[in-house]
């Protein structure tokens, strides 16, 4: 992601590019840090367990009708032990409504690692195909899945593709390369031997690279960390002075402009999906990941294929497709897009070297606007909490920037190197869930104090039965207070279509099916619980009444709002 911060964890602070040179150290107010949900004590080998739940082994757990019973299943009930201690110990409308997706990394690949993000709130767990090897990728959701079987968790699996950016080799293996104020460096589309390579001298992965810049332009790293000017051309190679110094990290991405714009020459004609994303895709396909985001999408069309082409390979396959909105292109055909996506990412990173930084902001509010009101889910992402990869407490304005994401009420928020190299990946998913649930409090207060926020959002032509059915739905569950919305859905539908009303309460969504429980887990303030159920209603939900009470999560006089997605009907009942 271009505009992010690529440093290895072995460099040291001063050599970060993209920190302030002067950090306020003194005095350091301390953010409170919230306690997790469940605390997990860590025992002499490190291991991340959650108390009295998982000391035993897996392989020792008893087992309950073929699966451990560390997993809070009972009766077909399937919630995990998070989710449930929160809801006996919080209530209901304290838990959080904004969904936690985080970058697994070298710093948190490992089962114990991916515990631990798990009980601190990780909702989706994404791994990057820009990096790593598919061995590497395989064990980590391999790792995600276990970790579901034997915990009753609904973590999804996001991957992410490389798509085709233009970007800088590998350094020959070095970790940085040092560019100073006004030295002379060649980028070329010729390969060298490591051994043989000029010195300060970079291959570019794209071949029309030498044709298509001019003298004058201006070659960008990584969004502008660091800056050249185009002085000569000499048939392969770009002869560029530097003039914003800075690291040249490997495989940076490069960005050339002339005139204040992006320029895009051939280089617009560059696959969205290239042939080695294809075979990851094909990867992802037969691992089970639950959502592809596309890299650099430019059209719907590419959206269009790559759904045709997972329902041709894995018929009945439920992979949700996620579009990147982080190029030039994407804005120009947005609305058609993400009405051809199951959901949106406003990758903040990549986006802000392609537009002028200054837009991001409208941008992002723009996209967030969109997808509530074609209901997808949408992943704000990108430097949320960038200074935490190397300091345990956010910057005021970095929990600004997370407070205003949360206020526009995007569905998920994203950790990225944070989380996948940084040095406090638990610190940081902590602040995004205590800043969620104090913004989320603060926001339903303030709105009862302000009559004209809307809270309904608006129909599509010509309407349906469902989502009139859910908007009601949840603006009687708001004028009754009720303390939760109960919908038994099949497809995820229904669910969706009551999230995107962001009700005050918390919406319990019921789902047969596993993978359906997971892809809900992105989406704004759904709590997914796998349950097989029937097509009667009453008997559903005395089921889920008994199951809920028997297990602590639910108390007698409570108000439910019940949605059901076969029978389309609204009840409002009181538990007894
Ligand atoms: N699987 C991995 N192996 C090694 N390093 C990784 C891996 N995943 C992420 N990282 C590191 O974490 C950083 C941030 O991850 P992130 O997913 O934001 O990638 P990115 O390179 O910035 O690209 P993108 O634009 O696709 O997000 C990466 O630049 C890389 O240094
Ligand atoms: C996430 C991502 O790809 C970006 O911000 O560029
Ligand atoms: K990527
Ligand atoms: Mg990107």
């Amino acid at each position: 992601m271009a505009g992010s911060f690529r440093l290895s964890s072995s460099l040291s602070p001063v050599q970060s590019r993209d920190f302030p040179k002067m950090r306020f150290f003194n005095p350091r107010i301390q953010v409170p840090n919230p306690a997790p949900l469940l605390k997990p004590t860590k025992t002499a080998n490190t291991k991340v367990v959650l108390p009295g739940i998982v000391r035993v082994a897996a392989s020792e757990m008893p087992v309950t009708a073929g699966k451990p019973a560390a997993m809070a299943e009972s009766g077909g009930l399937q919630v995990d032990l998070v989710t449930e201690a929160d809801l006996k110990e919080n209530g209901f409308r304290s838990t959080r409504r904004t969904k936690i997706v985080c970058t697994i990394g070298p710093r948190t690949c490992e089962f114990e690692e991916i515990e631990a993000l798990a009980v601190g709130g990780m909702n989706v767990a994404r791994v990057n195909m820009c990096h790593g090897t598919l061995e590497w990728h395989r064990d980590v959701i391999r790792r995600v899945r276990r970790l579901n079987e034997e915990k009753g968790f609904a973590v999804a699996v996001m991957m992410d593709t490389e798509g085709s950016e233009i970007h800088m080799d590998d350094l020959n293996g070095a970790e940085s390369a040092k560019a100073e104020d006004g030295e002379i460096w060649t980028f070329t589309v010729r390969t060298f031997d490591p051994s043989s390579c000029p010195e300060r001298t970079i291959t570019v992965n794209y071949d029309g690279f030498a044709e298509d810049v001019k003298i004058g332009d201006e070659l960008l790293v990584d969004g502008g960390m660091v800056r050249f000017v185009v002085t000569e051309k000499i048939g392969p190679d770009v002869i560029c002075q530097c003039t914003d110094p800075g690291l040249l990290l490997p495989r940076a991405n490069l960005t050339f402009w002339r005139n204040e714009s992006l320029v895009q020459e051939r280089n617009a004609m560059l696959p969205t999906i290239s042939s080695k994303d294809w075979l990851d895709i094909d990867f992802g396909i037969a691992e089970g990941v639950d959502f592809i985001a596309v890299s650099f999408v430019k059209s719907a069309e590419v959206i269009k294929t790559l759904k045709s082409y997972i329902t041709a390979r894995s018929p009945g396959s439920k992979i949700a497709v996620i579009a990147k909105i982080e190029s030039i292109d994407s804005l120009r055909n947005l609305e058609e897009i993400i009405e051809a996506s199951d959901g949106a990412m406003v990758a903040r990173g990549d986006l802000g070297a392609q537009i002028p930084i200054e837009q991001v902001p409208s941008v992002q509010k723009r996209v967030v606007q969109l997808c509530r009101q074609l209901n997808k889910p949408v992943i704000v992402a990108s430097q949320l909490l960038e200074s935490m990869i190397e300091y345990p407490i956010p910057t005021r304005a970095e929990v600004a920037d997370v407070s205003e994401a949360i206020g526009q009420q995007a569905d998920a928020l994203m950790l990225s190197s944070e989380s996948a190299m940084g040095q406090y990946p638990e610190k940081a998913l902590a602040v995004l869930r205590s800043v969620s649930l104090r913004i989320e409090k603060w926001r339903r207060e303030e709105k009862h104090l302000d009559a004209t926020n809307p809270s309904v959002v608006s129909s599509s032509t010509p309407p349906s039965i469902s989502e009139e059915i859910c908007n009601t739905a949840s603006q009687m569950a708001n004028k009754l207070k009720a303390d939760a919305i109960f919908v038994y859905t099949k497809t995820g539908q229904t669910a969706s279509l009551l999230s995107r009303n962001r009700p005050d309460c918390p919406i319990f969504a019921f789902t047969p099916t596993t993978s359906i429980r997971r892809c809900l887990n992105l989406q704004w303030g759904l709590i997914p619980f796998r349950l097989d159920f029937s097509d009667d209603v009453e008997s559903n939900l005395n089921r889920t009444f008994s199951l809920l009470k028997a297990r602590g999560m639910i108390n007698s006089g409570g108000l439910i709002i019940v949605v059901s997605d076969v029978l389309q009907s609204i009840q409002a009942i009181k538990v007894p």
